[in-house]
């Protein structure tokens, strides 16, 4: 079987708390990625919505224009902060996310940069399900007051490791997504999120355990720390779960860093052992890679 992930793999999420100063989340993230890649990570992840409080209120006022890229430093500080910590800490960088408006469109997404252990930009993820939930008495949002949702789906390639699906949150719901990056190889699917303390408790770890389990795929799923003041509060309990479904490391709701040492074998094994790679049924339902470039 060849190698999903070609050599051991150290990854951290970064359960950041961050506040209402983006210049303060930045400079924070910096030191907290730092930290991890000092612990041995060449994997390091931020939550969603890293640098600015969560909720429709707060897109607008902390958006940043990517196009044309790169952008400037007045156009996108994050862009060009989270390139630099890279290069600093030396290991590839799922910069979380963050609002994001195109200018010639003016529409505002929820977008995720990466970069590499240069501080090159390796791709962008638009948020393609937007968090429009209603459950009256508890909690109701609406992403698309304000968001537009992205077009594609996204697989990023870190070369000397293998290949992540990467997407947003409420994309998690949606198994065909993760289906497409695992059948296209990935050996890990990323989701910056911030689920809440309605929906956390209820599905944040079963979905992420489900998308490991329905995959045999590495899941990391990273949350920002809890604000008892925010208007949001984020469910925090960052997690990383392997391709049996295992939770290797599970955070509390404050502000922390966890890890885990990924490998090839973790995904081989299981897959030799439940073969579901090889036992589908595509003459009974459609193979959802199929046509997906
Ligand atoms: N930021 C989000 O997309 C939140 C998703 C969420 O809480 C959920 O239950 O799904």
């Amino acid at each position: 079987m060849a190698a999903f992930l070609r050599k051991p793999l150290k990854l951290a999420l970064v359960q950041l708390a961050s506040g209402a100063d983006k210049t303060v989340n930045l400079s924070h993230a910096r030191s907290k990625v730092l930290e991890a890649a000092q612990a041995g990570a060449r994997l390091i992840v931020l939550p969603e919505c890293f640098n600015s409080p969560y909720g429709t209120q707060y897109f607008p006022k902390y958006a940043e224009t990517l196009h044309p890229s790169p952008p400037t430093k007045e156009q996108s500080p994050s862009y060009h902060a989270l390139s630099a910590i890279a290069a600093e800490a030396n290991a590839y960088l799922v910069g979380g996310s963050i609002p994001e408006l195109e200018t010639s469109s003016k529409k505002y997404y929820n977008t995720s940069l990466v970069f590499s252990p240069s501080g090159s930009l390796i791709g962008t993820h638009r948020k393609t399900h937007l968090f429009d939930i209603d459950i009256p008495g508890k909690i109701s949002f609406k992403e698309s007051d304000v968001l537009s949702p992205g077009d594609h789906l996204t697989v990023i390639d870190l070369p000397e490791y293998g290949k992540i699906g990467l997407a947003i949150c409420y994309d998690i719901r949606f198994p065909e997504a993760a289906m497409i990056a695992a059948r296209k190889g990935a050996f890990l699917l990323v989701y910056p999120g911030a689920f809440n303390t309605t929906t956390g408790p209820l599905h944040w770890s079963l979905l992420g355990r489900a998308r490991a389990v329905d995959n045999q795929s590495y899941v990391a799923l990273c949350s920002p720390a809890r604000d008892v003041n925010a208007s949001y509060q984020a469910y925090g309990h960052t997690l990383i779960a392997d391709p049996s479904a295992n939770i290797l490391s599970e955070a509390e709701d404050s502000e922390t860093i966890i890890y885990a040492d990924l490998s090839d074998e973790a995904i081989v094994n299981i897959r030799k052992g439940i073969p579901i790679y090889t036992q589908r049924r595509f003459d009974l339902y459609l193979d959802v890679s199929e046509g997906q470039n």
